[in-house]
């Protein structure tokens, strides 16, 4: 991981577009902390209807998908858009995008692509999540996210006094129910299936087996905030281009950063005038505030 001064995506934008000369875009983003100011709790993230423009906007320019440690169907009910594919549980979920943009001359994002990993551990995962249910229930600000392919235990809630008593009972279930690993995100530990698979996987399978059985090479852009962004830049690295969504420089894999949620709508504006250039802006009205302290 690089701590070497990161340049910005904004001020680099020059370079940036040169590095996609005539090539297609393929843009993959990231939800919480990218798309959505990390806010208190999970259900509070909603999508400003200013980045909805956006994503829409750039949908019908190049592929678009969203990347999400989240349940793919609740990334998907918060976007709210079917011209963008999706990746939902750290990767381990993917579905293409279900409508081709209209007008726009170009078959859906990732047309027709469709995986699940990890189906094997579903009746586990059941059991991890009621025994944290159970364990951390008692725990004022505890809070429990069951997606298909894992289990999100927050603490973003919860007093400092406790979180060793969430730490107790999270090692007990991971002792308990091995062939689980954990990752720790933003206030959360993310428990998931202990398998070769990630955010860097699941963008390589799209690569792989989306644009390019359509014969193109597009230039991944890839735009995340988070810890398993990092397995996403790594994968991507050295063609794609790798943004991490950061307040403060801290080790990344990836090449470039910006600020907060606002620079990152400045930056897809900016991408969009550069992939269409004769047609004019979304409304630019309203933007999401910076990010809170994360
Ligand atoms: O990969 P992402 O789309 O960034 O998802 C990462 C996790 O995001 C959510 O939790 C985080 O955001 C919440 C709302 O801003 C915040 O309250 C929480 O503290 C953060 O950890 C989501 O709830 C998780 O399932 C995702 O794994």
């Amino acid at each position: 991981m690089s701590m070497n001064p990161r340049k910005s995506a904004v001020q680099a934008i020059d370079e940036i577009f040169e590095r996609i000369g005539s090539r297609e875009v393929a843009l993959f983003v990231d939800y919480d902390g990218t798309l959505t100011p990390i806010a208190p709790k999970p259900h509070l993230a909603e999508l400003g209807d200013a980045m909805r423009q956006r994503l829409r906007a750039l949908a019908g320019v190049c592929d678009v998908a969203v990347v999400s440690g989240r349940a793919l169907a609740d990334v998907r009910a918060r976007v709210g858009l079917d011209t963008v594919a999706y990746a939902g549980s750290h990767g381990l979920e993917i579905t293409g995008a279900s409508r081709a943009p209209s007008g726009a001359h170009r078959p859906a994002a990732f047309e027709g692509l469709s995986l699940e990993k990890g189906r094997d551990f579903m009746p586990t995962i059941a059991r991890v999540e009621s025994e944290l249910r159970l364990r951390t229930g008692r725990i004022e600000g505890a809070l429990v996210e069951r997606k298909p392919f894992g289990v999100g235990l927050h603490f973003r809630q919860v007093a400092d006094q406790d979180l060793p008593t969430i730490s107790k009972h999270l090692d007990w279930v991971l002792r308990e129910f091995p062939g689980f690993r954990v990752t720790a995100g933003k206030k959360i530990y993310d428990i998931r299936p202990d398998i070769d698979w990630d955010k860097g996987s699941a963008v390589r399978w799209i690569l792989t087996y989306g644009p390019n059985s359509r014969g193109q090479d597009p230039l991944a852009i890839y735009i995340g905030d988070d810890t398993t962004d990092e397995d996403a830049f790594r994968a991507l690295r050295p063609d794609g281009v790798t943004i991490v969504v950061q307040a403060t420089p801290s080790p990344s894999a990836a090449e470039y950063c910006l600020r907060d949620t606002g620079q990152v709508q400045d930056f897809l504006d900016a991408l969009f005038v550069k992939l269409s250039p004769s047609v004019p802006l979304p409304d630019h009205s309203s933007r999401p505030s910076p990010s809170a302290s994360l």
